[in-house]
């Protein structure tokens, strides 16, 4: 009560007056009486009569009974009890605002315990969640490390619906709330990404932020699943929602009553749950079809607890984060907000590397020897890879003093030989101290380790064929290993909630760890026939209807899931595919023959070979080119990335010639194949052995400027590059201008929506001058001011070859607009331009317009999205009079008004030539717009 009422109103006339209230709606008891009785103000034996009583009203009654008796101070306590137990009491909580409650100084000096329920299981589950979350799970278990001292940010991009870019997010912080939503009804805020880009790590630094309180929510419970424990039961199986939260996190301590889950029912917006690997569901769910669970009290399948948690059927209101790896579609519908991670800005790979390396000596060494291998940048730009290469490096640094990271063409299967190199050299016998500054020697070190090696391999092959990724502990021993193997590294203790019910499971410390070591284990078979080999391309060259659409089929009308599917990528396959290439590759031959008979080996290459071949020739000649603007053009499928990747793995030249050979067409189109940096070197490592020009079409990848800087010797043959939505920077441009300049050829460059400053857009200056051919120019949705419009323009007016340019989106203003315009009074060639969203107010607009007037080239021309008003009207209306060449002009979301618009109206109709201008959006009512309609090419809509 505040202080005025103190003095009027007694506690004690408090309770009595509310009484009833007090008994509906006070839940928790127990903390109730234990601070009661901690403060003397009942003794046990009137704890004993409460709890004697049947009902909770009862026993409310019976307390206030209790503290009523015993006087004023033991209400006020009582009181107060209510107020420093908030989220116990979060019922009573308005009524103390009501009263205007105060605690008095003397009450405050009391003690009051939280030994609620709810508040004790929130304080356990931060603190079980701070223990899970506070290590990177151990690889070789010895070494574990602490989160905080390797975590680094990564890039997580904010997508719309249909996957455009929204931005980057600024801080993990952040990804709860309610940035770049699309979806309000919505409740999962789905994460994705490539194989070791960082979901799982993601999800993990958010549990502990959460743990240490220090994630903006309000949310007071957490849960967290691995999405593959749901696959994990029997088909028959069932289990209520409370079951699949508290067993498989933690149980709440002494709550007869279940208040914990009662409060959760009550308030699910004060949960959050996350989701990992939803690939790794063997089933695929039906959101529409599925059976939902609605009721929380009903058992059912935990894949349809799943999805009625995720489709908010159950507990609607709860926060719910999603991962899976890209190329996993999730019906829009239950998608609140989408983010995909791209891994490791360059600025992030150094901070990596300062937590990584402590000495600042390595850490020196280290950055230099990456800055000279961009294709190496390009896959440490994954974190998993990252990890690796640099958990290497220090490991054989530390024994062989001149090792060196290999500078060129290291492939995805080097990367993880190293690693077996590293596990299996902790079983090397020798001190330290004696191998230090031995010549580094893989081929003793894989050959000394073989027995493990190859029982590794074998389990991770049998992992692979029965499509599971954890292993039984008889399952490892069936393989040969021993207790002492385990330490080595390659495996790790899946943690009990992850597992489902069974005991002591283990896991790959990464997926595509397994896919190497399974295909080690079809390399060294010698027992199946050779063509064994080729199992996995076999699979995952067979069409899947539903691909990529794990919520696309099962489970209908029953409430069973159906027969076990394969995962819902085939990835972890193709992994396994591209790493036999890379075993089998002309440059491990030696390593290899120290591990297999050369004649099975060289039994084996020659079928891969020759299935890679015809691969590659059936795969070219399923595809249709049609015809473009830009020539004859061939859109790729996905997989055929996959085949790039593969052909890069084995070196083979010959592959690569006959691949570059056989695409007839003289366009390609990788648009939207989730092509990284590091795969630019893969389709390098083919184009570069085209004999004719061709262009290449990249839109919408995120292949970053190391992506550039490996398809360098490709450049020679481009007349078309399209590098639109790739994250490039101004170090690309320099690329680009020092390769295009040099060989002249280029006709189309598209660079929309990247990050290129004015920096690069002189650099883009420097190509439009010195490249006699180009064409088209795309840059819009960059970051370029009136100093790099400047250039622009200055290069345009000089060129006599390009016609069409596209500068949407940027920001050049009324001094850009004035450049412009003078390249469009000299211009002899432009015939599209569009300056549409750059702040160009009618000032700009004037320039523009009068300069049109002498222009009779230009066709069409946008400024949509500026900020002109009807001071630009009469410079329009006498460029729309006068111009006899332009056919279409845009004007839509600008700030003429009615008199604007009737300026040129009237001028439209002294000119015929023109086909219309668009002026939607402006500010007219549609009254007004009425005023126009004689005037067929005045166009509103
Ligand atoms: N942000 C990060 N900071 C430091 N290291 C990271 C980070 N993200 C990932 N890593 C490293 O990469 C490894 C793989 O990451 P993670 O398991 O999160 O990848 P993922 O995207 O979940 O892969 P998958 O889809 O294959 O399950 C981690 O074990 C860790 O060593």
């Amino acid at each position: 009560m505040g202080k005025k009422e103190e003095a009027n109103v007694s506690c004690l006339g408090v309770l009595t007056h509310h009484r009833e209230l007090l008994v509906s709606r006070l839940r928790s008891v127990q903390c109730i009486l234990d601070n009661l009785l901690a403060s003397g103000f009942v003794c046990e034996e009137d704890v004993e009569i409460v709890q004697r009583t049947a009902t909770k009203t009862e026993q409310v009654r019976k307390i206030l009974e209790l503290v009523q008796c015993k006087g004023e101070e033991a209400c006020e306590f009582f009181i107060y009890i209510i107020y420093k137990v908030r989220d116990a009491y979060i019922d009573l909580q308005p009524w103390l605002q009501d009263l205007n409650y105060y605690p008095s100084n003397t009450i405050s000096l009391m003690t009051v315990v939280n030994t609620d329920p709810i508040s004790r299981y929130c304080e356990k589950l931060r603190h079980e969640m701070s223990r899970d979350t506070s290590f990177i799970m151990s690889y070789g278990q010895k070494e574990e490390t602490r989160l905080e001292d390797l975590y680094t940010d990564t890039m997580v991009e904010l997508l719309n619906e249909s996957n455009e870019s929204l931005g980057f997010l600024e801080s993990l912080d952040r990804l709860l709330d309610d940035q770049a939503v699309f979806n309000p009804q919505g409740e999962t805020i789905y994460v994705r990404g490539d194989a070791g880009v960082g979901k799982s790590i993601l999800l993990q630094k958010l549990q502990n932020l959460w743990s240490k309180k220090e994630l903006h929510t309000d949310a007071i419970f957490f849960f967290k699943f691995r999405c593959r424990m749901f696959s994990s039961f029997k088909e028959a199986e069932q289990i209520s929602l409370r079951d699949l939260l508290f067993k498989h996190n933690c149980y709440p301590d002494q709550d007869p009553d279940s208040e914990v889950f009662d409060y959760i029912l009550r308030f699910p917006d004060k949960v959050i749950f996350t989701f990992d690997g939803y690939d790794e569901i063997q089933e695929d769910l039906d959101l529409i079809n599925v059976l939902e669970v609605v009721s929380p009290e009903d058992r059912a399948h935990p894949l349809q607890l799943l999805v009625s948690l995720l489709s908010g059927k159950l507990l609607k209101g709860s926060q719910k984060v999603l991962t899976a790896r890209t190329g996993i579609e999730i019906q829009s519908k239950v998608i609140r907000k989408k983010v995909t991670l791209r891994g490791f800005s360059p600025a992030h790979l150094k901070s990596y590397i300062d937590l990584h390396f402590k000495e600042q000596e390595i850490q020196e060494l280290v950055k230099v020897q990456l800055d000279a291998s961009p294709h190496l940048c390009g896959l440490c730009s994954t974190p998993l890879f990252c990890w690796i290469v640099f958990k290497s490096f220090r490991h054989l640094h530390s024994m062989h003093d001149r090792f060196q990271l290999p500078e060129t063409s290291i492939t995805l299967t080097d990367i993880f030989l190293m690693l077996c190199e590293v596990f299996l050299s902790r079983s090397s016998t020798a001190a330290p101290s004696l191998l230090k500054k031995s010549t580094r020697c893989a081929s003793d070190t894989l050959k000394g380790g073989l027995r493990p090696l190859a029982a590794f391999a074998k389990l991770a092959l049998q992992g692979m064929e029965r499509g599971s990724f954890i292993c039984s502990q008889e399952e490892i021993f069936a393989c040969g290993l021993a207790e002492e193997d385990l330490p080595l590294g390659f495996l790790r203790p899946v943690s009990e909630c992850d597992a489902g019910e069974s005991p002591a499971m283990f896991e790959f410390l990464h997926i595509t760890l397994q896919s190497f070591l399974a295909a080690f284990a079809l390399l060294l078979d010698d027992q199946d026939a050779p063509s064994s080999i080729l199992k996995f391309f076999t699979e995952c060259s067979r069409k899947r209807d539903a691909a990529c659409l794990p919520f696309g089929f099962c489970i209908s009308g029953s409430s069973k899931p159906c027969e076990k599917k394969p995962f819902a990528t085939n990835e972890h396959l193709q992994f396994t595919n591209l790493f036999l290439c890379g075993l089998l590759s002309k440059a491990h031959t030696g390593l290899m023959e120290h591990l297999v008979s050369p004649v099975l080996l060289k039994k084996k290459r020659v079928l891969l070979k020759s299935y890679l071949s015809t691969s590659v020739k059936s795969h070219l000649s399923g595809l249709s080119p049609y015809n473009s603007n830009e020539g004859k053009k061939v859109h790729v499928l996905p997989n055929f990335l996959w085949i790039l990747r593969c052909i890069f793995e084995t070196g083979s030249k010959d592959i690569a010639q006959m691949t570059a050979k056989g695409i007839t067409a003289n366009l390609i189109k990788l648009g939207y194949c989730n092509v990284f940096s590091g795969d630019c070197t893969a389709i390098n490592f083919v184009l570069q052995h085209r004999k004719k020009l061709m262009g290449l079409d990249m839109d919408n990848n995120n292949i970053s400027d190391y992506g550039v800087k490996q398809l360098t010797p490709s450049f020679s043959k481009m007349t078309v590059v399209r590098l639109c939505v790739n994250h490039l920077s101004d170090s690309s441009m320099e690329v680009l201008a020092e390769e295009l300049c040099k060989h002249r050829i280029v006709e189309v460059l598209g660079l929309y929506n990247n990050h290129i400053t004015d920096v690069g857009a002189k650099l883009v200056a420097q190509i439009i001058e010195e490249c006699p051919k180009l064409r088209v120019l795309k840059i819009g949705k960059n970051r370029i001011t009136a100093v790099g419009g400047r250039f622009l323009a200055g290069a345009i007016q000089k060129s006599t070859s390009i016609f069409d340019v596209g500068m949407w989106g940027n920001s050049i203003g009324d001094e850009g607009a004035e450049a412009f315009a003078d390249a469009l009074r000299h211009h002899p060639s432009l015939t599209n331009l569009s300056l549409s969203a750059n702040c160009i107010t009618s000032a700009g607009g004037k320039s523009l317009a009068d300069a049109l007037k002498e222009n009779t080239v230009l066709r069409i021309f946008w400024l949509v999205q500026n900020e002109m008003t009807d001071d630009a009207a009469p410079h329009l209306a006498e460029l729309v009079q006068a111009n006899t060449g332009l056919s279409h002009l845009w004007l839509i979301n600008n700030q003429f008004t009615v008199d604007g618009i009737r300026q040129l109206s009237e001028a439209l109709t002294l000119n015929k030539a023109l086909k219309e201008i668009c002026v939607k959006g402006n500010q007219l009512s549609e009254d007004e717009e009425k005023l126009f309609v004689a005037e067929k090419r005045l166009l509103f809509h």
